[in-house]
């Protein structure tokens, strides 16, 4: 009788945890079952493939590439994160299934872990009704109308950038990427939250010294499986330190919503109105987007400050880091191929003549057709944003197999861009491939830097306008090179590309004709 009563607490919890987690079990081995005849690399039982990823981001990037080789037939393949599968697509038939089917728009699992803490339920991470009703409340403050209110935040900021490099004519190595950030950053915070930070001429930001290591936060933790559990990553030394980054991050945009608001409080502005019709946004004075959450929020309180701390800290990381690595690849492939920089030039004094010193305008920006290939060729080679995921909501058939519901699909651009059959010699730099009879016939999914589909990137022109103006700013200056061959530098595939060695450029001021 006794020893009943002892069992039987331990044979209830044991039939409790059977019933909750029976159904997941099976679940999973139902969803291994199904992926087994997908090809991918073997693994072990519980750390499936994770051993192979190699010591870092540079070891794992070339795991990943060498396997995509392996299977370009099927333009995807199957890895095991631990007990994860996570299938990997990178042929745009695929990849136009998946992006234009708005079931499959949830970001789930290393998304929700990776980068929820910081952005909270923004326009990234966001799904459903709230993602549709912010994307509607948000897309007119991007607006073709605002954006070219916009091109003197640009044009000024590219000016302070240029006068930075000028001053560092002739040195014999500068590292670029530090001095962009700086830019890009100070475009950033003037537009979002209208806030003159200055960055480029304080020379650091802890903002973003802390966007960059969380950034790599995130990816190492998502190499180490074992990490995936919130309660071990606190943890250990790289959940301390994310704690202390998410703690940067936070603190700086909510006291700058925190000014805002206050300011605007004192000042009595004038309120924003929306057009519904045209969904611009009409106004007396250049408004920041933060101005915009706020006067929504007076009218419609649903919108929380915790929902405008989200959006802000969602448009700061997006279009910060990504715009800046952009322009840092792009420039230093100009600096690599002296034959592109002169056609640049050419085109450049087409527009412009001999002056050096005017504003960029939006009329210039159409003209300047071959540095928009330039671009397009920069994000084709090294691709930004290397990789998005998602998790599939109904079987989908990829590379000839049905993938089951519920598999983590992760879409690589990357790789996506390095098709032999829509880009011959994938490792050439050729900007030529974008001009207009070059691009006939090409897939529409087979170049897509900025995602496609509904989720694709709401900032797509925000970032091209930015990146075109400071180009033509810089290159009517002083001229580039840079230092190191492709073969020599070390990419990682973090949220964003990143060199690891940096980019090291020399700059020589331009002579006039
Ligand atoms: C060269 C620069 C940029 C690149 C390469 C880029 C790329 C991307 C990509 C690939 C996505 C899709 C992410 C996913 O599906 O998980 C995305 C989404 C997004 N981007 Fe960008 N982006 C850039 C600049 C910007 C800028 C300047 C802004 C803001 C002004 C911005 C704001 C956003 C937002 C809010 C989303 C989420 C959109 C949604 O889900 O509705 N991006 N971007």
């Amino acid at each position: 009788m006794d020893s009943v009563k002892v069992i039987a607490p331990f044979v209830f919890a044991g039939t409790v945890v059977l019933v909750i987690f029976l159904p997941k079990v099976l679940r999973y081995m139902v969803l291994r079952y199904r992926l087994r005849n997908f090809k991918g690399p073997r693994g072990l039982p519980i750390l499936g493939n994770a051993l192979q990823f190699g010591r870092d981001n540079a070891a794992y990037r070339k795991f990943i590439r060498h396997n995509a080789e392996r299977f370009q037939e099927n333009g995807s393949f199957l890895l095991y994160f631990g007990l994860l599968p996570v299938v990997f697509v990178y042929n745009a038939v695929d990849m136009e299934k998946i992006l234009r089917n708005v079931k499959h728009d949830e970001k789930e699992f290393f998304y929700k872990m990776g980068l929820s803490p910081w952005l909270g339920d923004g326009l990234l991470l966001s799904a459903g009704s709230k993602w549709a009703a912010r994307r509607k409340l948000l897309t007119p403050s991007l607006h073709f109308s605002i954006l070219k209110k916009f091109l003197f935040v640009f044009n000024e900021q590219a000016q302070c950038l240029t006068e930075k490099i000028c001053q560092l004519v002739d040195k014999p190595s500068v590292n670029l990427p530090p001095l962009i950030s700086l830019c890009s950053l100070d475009v950033m915070s003037e537009i979002i939250i209208g806030l003159k930070l200055a960055a480029q001429e304080g020379g650091s930001s802890e903002y973003v010294e802390a966007v960059h290591r969380m950034s790599k936060i995130i990816l190492e933790r998502a190499m180490r499986p074992w990490c995936y559990s919130n309660f071990v990553f606190r943890q250990t030394p790289l959940g301390r330190e994310h704690e202390e980054c998410l703690r940067i991050l936070h603190n700086t945009t909510k006291q700058v919503i925190h000014d805002r608001k206050l300011g605007i409080q004192e000042e009595g502005r004038k309120a924003v109105i929306i057009d519904d019709k045209s969904r611009e946004v009409r106004k007396r004075r250049r408004l920041a987007f933060l101005d915009l959450l706020i006067e929504v929020q007076k009218q419609d309180p649903s919108l929380t400050d915790e929902g405008i701390q989200e959006e802000v800290d969602t448009f700061m990381f997006e279009g910060h880091d990504t715009v800046s690595t952009s322009l840092s690849m792009a420039l230093y492939l100009i600096g690599r191929h002296p034959d592109v920089q002169k056609k640049i030039q050419k085109e450049l004094e087409q527009v412009f003549g001999i002056d050096r010193e005017r504003f960029v305008t939006s009329e210039d920006l159409q003209k300047l057709e071959y540095l928009s290939c330039v671009m397009k060729e920069s994000q084709r080679l090294l691709t930004t944003v290397p990789t998005v995921g998602r998790t599939l909501k109904e079987d989908t058939r990829i590379g000839g197999i049905d993938v089951p519901k519920g598999t983590y699909i992760s879409l690589s651009f990357h790789l996506l861009h390095r098709d032999p059959n829509e880009f011959p010699e994938p490792e050439k730099f050729d900007p030529d491939r974008f001009c207009p009879s070059n691009s006939e016939g090409r897939h529409n999914f087979a170049f897509i830097p900025f995602s496609a589909g509904h989720r694709n990137c709401i900032g797509q022109k925000f970032a091209i306008m930015e990146q075109k103006v400071i180009l033509a700013t810089i290159l009517r200056k002083v001229e580039i090179k840079s230092l190191q061959e492709i073969a020599e530098m070390r990419f990682a595939a973090e949220l964003v590309l990143r060199s690891v060695d940096g980019v090291k450029v020399t700059f020589t001021r331009r002579l006039l004709h």
